[in-house]
């Protein structure tokens, strides 16, 4: 009999469009760092953060590019030219075409957006075709809208893909996300409630973050909510 060893949810870090804030936060070793690929974003990366800052990150963080309906062949000489890992798509895109980008070798996260009620049965075509889900709080914009939605929703979860949690996470969570028992729960997504600007991230506010997540320090980080 195996025994798979707890483990604390995996951080992914999203949003990062500024060159010394990715320095400061690639320091503190997250798992993920994600980068838009949606122009009309805040945290679009064009014309702010060369390719090359993005290749440069330590193969032990995965870069992940985030699209929004876009078309394949532009997803994958994004890939190539940034070196992504992962692609997370967030818009309306199909099956099918999460399928298609996998099976060029690049993982694929598919994002939900979650609103007041959630129909998981609309997950059952991705299931094969996707590496990772993502669960988002619906909003104005596509993502980084900075709200939470009702984690509850997640708590009859059965499907046998991994999930992301993401949408409004802010410091005050670090108290309640140690004990947070959610069936399928892979990683934390941070983005808007760690910025300093849009793209630009508060690496010493992450920082506390992450230690916080562990519970032996949670006392101390109380302290300086
Ligand atoms: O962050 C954006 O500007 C964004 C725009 C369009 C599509 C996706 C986007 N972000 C993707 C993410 O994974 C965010 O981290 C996620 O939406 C949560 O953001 P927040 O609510 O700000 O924590």
């Amino acid at each position: 009999m195996s025994i798979k060893p707890h483990h604390t949810p995996y951080l992914k870090v999203c949003g990062m469009a500024d060159a010394d804030s990715l320095q400061a936060v690639a320091a503190l070793q997250p798992d993920f760092l994600g980068f838009i690929f949606y122009p009309q974003s805040k945290r679009y990366v064009g014309g702010r953060l060369p390719a090359a800052a993005v290749r440069a990150l330590p193969a032990a963080i995965r870069r992940v590019g985030v699209f929004v309906d876009e078309q394949p062949a532009a997803v994958l000489d994004n890939v190539q030219e940034y070196g992504l890992d992962v692609v997370q798509l967030h818009g309306q895109e199909s099956a099918d075409v999460c399928l298609a980008l996998r099976m060029t070798g690049v993982a694929v996260i598919k994002a939900f957006a979650v609103g007041e009620e959630f129909d998981f049965t609309r997950l059952e075509p991705y299931v094969g075709c996707v590496d990772y889900f993502l669960f988002d709080a619906a909003g104005a914009q596509p993502g980084g809208n900075g709200t939470a939605f009702r984690w509850e929703l997640l708590q009859g979860y059965t499907l046998p893909v991994p999930y992301f949690l993401a949408g409004g996470i802010g410091p005050e969570h670090a108290v309640a996300l140690p004990g947070l028992s959610l069936p399928g729960l892979f990683a934390l997504d941070l983005n808007s409630r760690f910025e300093t600007a849009p793209g630009v991230k508060d690496a010493g506010q992450l920082g506390r973050f992450f230690r916080a997540l562990n519970p032996k320090n949670q006392e101390s980080y109380t302290d300086g909510l």
